[in-house]
């Protein structure tokens, strides 16, 4: 059978990223409340680079390759994987992007309600030539921002809305999803729960009345404290607020440290 793949190519045009996009993949998290693993479900995408003779990537390879691995895919093996797709598909580099729902169960801050909360995660690690790595842990966490201003200028009331809050790190040691959150949901006028009955909501819009923020406020308070973290070589927060008085976002974004040769390009 003829292998399109092994072609030459004569272009002379070398291929930065080339491999599979969107591959949903069971893995596992370390969970900090249980002190084991969480099974969530991920969408995986894997590059390689590939010589400008080239013609193609062996795609196959990529998927038998992260089967090899099943349910060990994790924050831990990635730099093991990544090592095995640069040999696999005989590349100098390797990339991944690992996009995967993180679960918290929370109880209401009144009657105690139990319910889970989802925060959309991502980890990007990259491997290149003489051994030089990479890794981004990326967590998107839910927030209530009531507006400063608002509340000054009216009479009554003030506009709040739902935001979005993204950290993005780089780290010399392991880094827990929970701190992070937990971390964000301090620097916010309020966190977000998936069940609230009357005694809580009544809580939730007081406790973010009286403490209002603007996107600049959050973006501050949260980078404030990952400034005092010996172990953060690098980071990125952004905010947005999907404002409820405007068909627009308020939105902020901070970026501090080294991010090594790799660039800031991840940041949000
Ligand atoms: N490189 C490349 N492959 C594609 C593209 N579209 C589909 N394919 C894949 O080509 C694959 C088959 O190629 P290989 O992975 O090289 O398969 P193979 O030659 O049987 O496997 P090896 O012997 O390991 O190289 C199929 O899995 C297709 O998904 C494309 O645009 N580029």
């Amino acid at each position: 059978m003829i292998d399109m793949q092994k072609m030459r190519d004569y272009r002379n045009i070398p291929i930065d990223k080339v491999g599979i996009k969107g591959l949903r993949y069971p893995i596992k998290v370390r969970d900090k409340k249980s002190s084991g693993l969480q099974s969530t479900i991920a969408e995986i995408s894997m590059y390689v680079d590939l010589p400008h003779q080239c013609k193609g990537t062996h795609m196959s390879r990529f998927v038998q390759m992260l089967h090899t691995f099943r349910s060990q895919v994790s924050l831990e093996s990635i730099m093991t994987i990544l090592e095995n797709m640069k040999t696999t598909l005989e590349a100098t580099s390797s990339h991944i992007e690992i996009i995967f729902p993180y679960f918290i169960e929370k109880k209401s801050p009144v009657t105690g309600s139990k319910g889970l909360m989802d925060y959309t995660c991502t980890i990007i690690g990259s491997s290149h030539p003489d051994e030089d790595r990479d890794m981004v842990l990326r967590v998107a966490v839910p927030i209530t921002s009531v507006c400063p201003c608002s509340k000054e200028i009216s009479d009554f009331g003030a506009h709040n809305q739902r935001g979005e809050v993204c950290v993005s790190t780089r780290f010399k040691k392991f880094v827990w999803i929970e701190d992070i959150i937990e971390l964000v949901e301090h620097a916010a006028s309020c966190e977000v729960y998936s069940v609230l009955k009357r005694e809580d909501e009544k809580h939730v819009t007081e406790f973010a009345y009286n403490n209002p923020k603007f996107v600049e406020d959050v973006v501050r308070d949260v980078g404030k404290v990952l400034l005092e973290d010996d172990n953060i070589t690098w980071f990125s927060v952004s905010a947005e607020n999907f404002e409820s008085i405007h068909n627009h976002s308020a939105y902020a974004f901070i970026e501090h440290g080294d991010p090594g040769i790799h660039g800031g390009g991840t940041s949000h």
